[in-house]
């Protein structure tokens, strides 16, 4: 499995290699990192940015650049590659067809992680076109992340939005709920400690298992009470219900335009 060769250690590059240091899955000297970016100081252990020939020696190869630039990002690299490298993909929406024509018939998977990886608490969707690919995208994401493969590649647009995109929604959330708060007269200090301690203790809960989330709602909800009168906004017409299945959409639709 090792070295493996990151091209791109940006936001997601940078947060599965820190989730390998936390989860001592793999240290940063099995890494060798391709980005303009990326110094030795700032992954110290690794090879960082050395001559092309150099990148021979990598069994998997992590494409983690942008969509918009991974063709161009790759050209000069494929002809230095061991003929037997497995390509793994988390670039949202590019084809594994696609990846593997432009990597010369390389083998390929493709993941779609999300950022908490870096604290070993990610999800991410996994689809391969060969047993040997798979098995290296489990070894990658399996230590950082609870994994779920697909069966059909292209739920990998679905699994984009309802997963490696999803933290932001949560994101979102949690500001417009300080920012409420703020607004019904708490300082910003304390809207904020609250939000943020509730829906990290919400998660814990969730996390904990055993529970749907329908009934951990219900516990909340007093019949009559203050809870019932926020989720008849919430999930009443143009909430939630509405609103996701939109967002979902076009999260999906972006995804199958950034593979196109
Ligand atoms: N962020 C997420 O939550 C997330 C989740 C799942 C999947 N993804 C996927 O992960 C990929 C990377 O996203 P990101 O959010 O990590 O973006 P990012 O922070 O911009 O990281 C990409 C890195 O690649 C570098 N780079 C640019 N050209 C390169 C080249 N020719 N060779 C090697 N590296 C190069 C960039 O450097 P410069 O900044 O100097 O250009 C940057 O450091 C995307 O395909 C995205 O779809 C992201
Ligand atoms: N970040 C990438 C995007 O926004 C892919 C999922 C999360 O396109």
């Amino acid at each position: 499995m090792t070295p493996i060769l990151l091209l791109g250690a940006g936001r997601m590059g940078g947060a599965l290699i820190e989730g390998w240091r936390r989860t001592e899955a793999f240290a940063l000297s099995d890494l060798i990192v391709r980005d303009p970016a990326a110094t030795a100081q700032a992954f110290p252990g690794a090879v960082v940015n050395p001559p092309l020939e150099a990148l021979g020696a990598a069994k998997v190869v992590l494409l983690a650049v942008k969509p918009q630039i991974w063709r161009e990002a790759v050209k000069d690299v494929v002809p230095h590659l061991a003929p037997d490298a497995i390509i793994v993909s988390i670039a949202a929406g590019v084809r594994a067809a696609d990846i593997s024509e432009a990597f010369g018939g390389r083998r390929v998977a493709r993941v779609m992680p999300t950022t908490a990886v870096a604290i070993g608490q990610g999800a991410a969707s996994l689809y391969a076109d060969t047993p040997e690919a798979l098995e290296a995208a489990k070894a990658l994401l399996a230590p950082v992340a609870a994994t779920v493969e697909l069966a059909d590649e292209r739920l990998m647009h679905a699994a984009t939005a309802v997963s490696g995109s999803a933290p932001a929604y949560l994101y979102a959330f949690i500001e417009a709920l300080e920012a409420a708060g703020a607004d019904q007269g708490l300082t910003p200090e304390d809207s904020a400690r609250l939000a943020r301690a509730t829906i990290a203790g919400a998660s814990a809960l969730l996390a904990q298992g055993g529970e749907e989330p329908s009934d951990l709602r219900k516990q909340v909800t007093s019949p009559g009470g203050t809870t019932a009168a926020a989720l008849s906004v919430l999930m009443g017409e143009g909430g939630f219900g509405d609103l996701l299945p939109k967002a979902l959409a076009a999260a999906v639709k972006r995804s199958e335009e950034l593979g196109s």
